[in-house]
């Protein structure tokens, strides 16, 4: 209903929402979204945050709909605990002992949904997960397929905590940096967080007066850079910031510079500062406006070139490993992953299951600044061609500059769809355009894809434009079980066999899983 509808049926009865109810019951598996499941004593299926599979439990239903098949809620005690129940990483997220809100919700903040639980057993769920997922919507049996399990990434941190390379704070109305509650817009103060790289956690941001800043978005590299901090000013109705913005810029600035730790340089900003104006688009579209204040508005990552291809071909040949690193320039509002150790978890896993040769062609979809696009050049090298499609204008330009000296990369801004309909046009590919096809033609097939999608997964239209193209090799990386399970099934309905599949904890202590997945097509 909207406003205006209440306002003109005032003297209509409003609906009643139904109280909030508490629910005895024993959780018994695990759903795509990390909650719990057990049944009520109707038999309705009951869906619960903060459990485990296996404990009894009293579930919070917020809003019982008398007419639902399932209901969703938060389990508010655990009687018989599951043995894998631990003391929650951020205590100030452990919804066992910070009570309900008025809405019958527990008040807590959402990104660390799992920290209740031991981490290896989050794996073990996580592995769960994407079998059953791959199962339902799939139809994919995993057992048919070489699959690892979720794994650790290749660096693990301490505890699982301390990876995230990327931080978002909403700024609540006494200036605080704060995280939304979980399924709620209320805002959550959030000092600190246990998740949170130490080089942002350094920072000390929960000490700051943010007033007049909307929110504030923080980033971390690998090198000895200080970090990059992202202020997204208030704006008034014109599209200026406003002057409280100002102040606050001014106050992020003092704090920053009285921040600074005692093994950088006196004269080192200890972090950059940036403003980051969205009005035309969102950050991680490359389209908004970034203005430097101090420091740089980009940061440099490095992800070592050893991957596991490279070794082994050296290792079969004699040679010693080669170190060394690639190098990639990202600007604050351009894609990056997030746990400190995934570019080369996936570079590594992705670069194992791809067996790029040298002279062969592949497209990199998704391909951000360039991840993969780097690791793939090197594998194909000179005589080879590796086609890298991003869609956003910021990251596309990062992925420009990091491939400049790669002339067997060829860097493309358009949507993936887009760019795959046109290519399949201009002689995209065809392995089996059999005998009757030309030496054009063979020379522009496809080797192989790497696509690393957003969340919703690489849809319909952009499966049936890759099938079209014919790869010898698929390497899909995942960041969503459901729209992973969904494309798989698309894949194996058009001649591909799931030959392998890993997953890796690369969100430990929240629910989100990364899958890296090898489609080969069915002999
Ligand atoms: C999960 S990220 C992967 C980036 C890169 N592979 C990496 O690991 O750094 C997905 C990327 O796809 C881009 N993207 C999303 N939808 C797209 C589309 N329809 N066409 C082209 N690029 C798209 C996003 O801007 C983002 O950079």
């Amino acid at each position: 209903m909207t406003h205006n509808d209440n306002e003109l049926s005032q003297a209509e009865p409003s609906p009643v929402e139904p109280l909030p109810v508490e629910l005895d019951l024993v959780l018994t598996g695990i759903a795509h979204g990390g909650e719990s499941v057990g049944r009520a004593d109707d038999g309705r299926v009951v869906f619960a945050r903060y459990g485990i599979p296996g404990e009894r439990v009293t579930v919070r239903v917020s809003n019982p709909d008398p007419e639902a098949r399932m209901w969703r809620g938060d389990v508010v005690a655990a009687h018989e605990a599951s043995p894998h129940r631990v003391p929650h990483v951020w205590p100030a997220a452990d919804p066992l002992s910070r009570g309900t809100t008025e809405a019958g919700r527990v008040a807590v903040p959402g990104g660390a949904d799992f920290g209740h639980i031991d981490l290896a057993h989050q794996r073990e769920l996580k592995t769960r997960i994407v079998a059953e997922q791959l199962a339902r919507i799939g139809g994919i049996d995993v057992n048919e397929t070489e699959y690892s399990g979720v794994l650790p990434p290749l660096t693990d941190t301490a505890g699982g905590l301390g990876w995230r390379t990327r931080m978002a704070y909403a700024i609540d109305e006494q200036g605080r940096i704060a995280m939304r509650q979980a399924r709620s817009h209320a805002l959550i103060p959030t000092p600190t967080m246990p998740l949170e790289h130490p080089k942002l956690a350094a920072l000390k941001l929960g000490e700051v007066d943010l007033t007049g800043l909307e929110k504030i978005e923080l980033a971390v590299s690998n090198t000895d850079e200080p970090p990059l901090i992202l202020a997204v000013p208030t704006l008034t109705e014109t599209g200026e910031e406003t002057r409280a913005a100002r102040s606050a810029i001014k106050r992020l600035s003092n704090h920053i510079a009285s921040n600074t730790t005692a093994n950088q340089d006196h004269d080192a900003p200890a972090a950059s500062i940036a403003l980051l104006n969205q009005v035309r688009g969102a950050a991680s579209d490359g389209r908004g406006r970034v203005e430097r204040i101090t420091g740089r508005t980009w940061l440099t990552q490095t992800v070592p070139t050893q991957t596991a291809q490279t070794q082994l071909a050296q290792r079969q040949t004699g040679q010693r490993p080669t170190a060394g690193s690639y190098s990639y320039r990202v600007t604050g509002e351009g894609f990056w992953q997030i746990h400190s150790s995934a570019p080369e978890t996936l570079m590594h896993d992705v670069m194992t299951y791809a067996q790029a040769q040298p002279g062969q062609r592949w497209l990199d979809l998704y391909a951000g600044a360039g991840l993969f696009t780097a690791a793939l050049a090197d594998a194909i090298g000179e005589r080879g061609e590796v086609i890298s499609i991003e869609g956003a204008p910021g990251t596309h330009r990062d992925a420009k500059r990091n491939l400049k000296d790669a002339p067997q990369a060829r860097i493309v801004q358009d949507r993936v769809e887009r760019a795959l309909a046109q290519l399949g046009h201009n002689g995209g590919g065809g392995r089996s355009r059999g005998s009757g096809r030309n030496r054009r033609h063979r020379k522009a097939a496809i080797d192989g894809i790497v696509l690393d999608p957003p969340r919703a997964g690489a849809g319909k239209s952009a499966i049936n434009r890759m099938l079209a193209l014919e790869p010898g090799r698929i390497v899909y990386v995942a960041c969503d079980p459901a729209a992973f399970a969904r494309d798989a099934r698309q894949l194996v309905r058009g001649g591909y066999r799931l030959e392998s599949l890993t997953g890796r904890d690369l969100y430990p202590h929240t629910h989100h899983i990364e899958i890296i997945a090898l489609f080969t097509p069915t002999p």
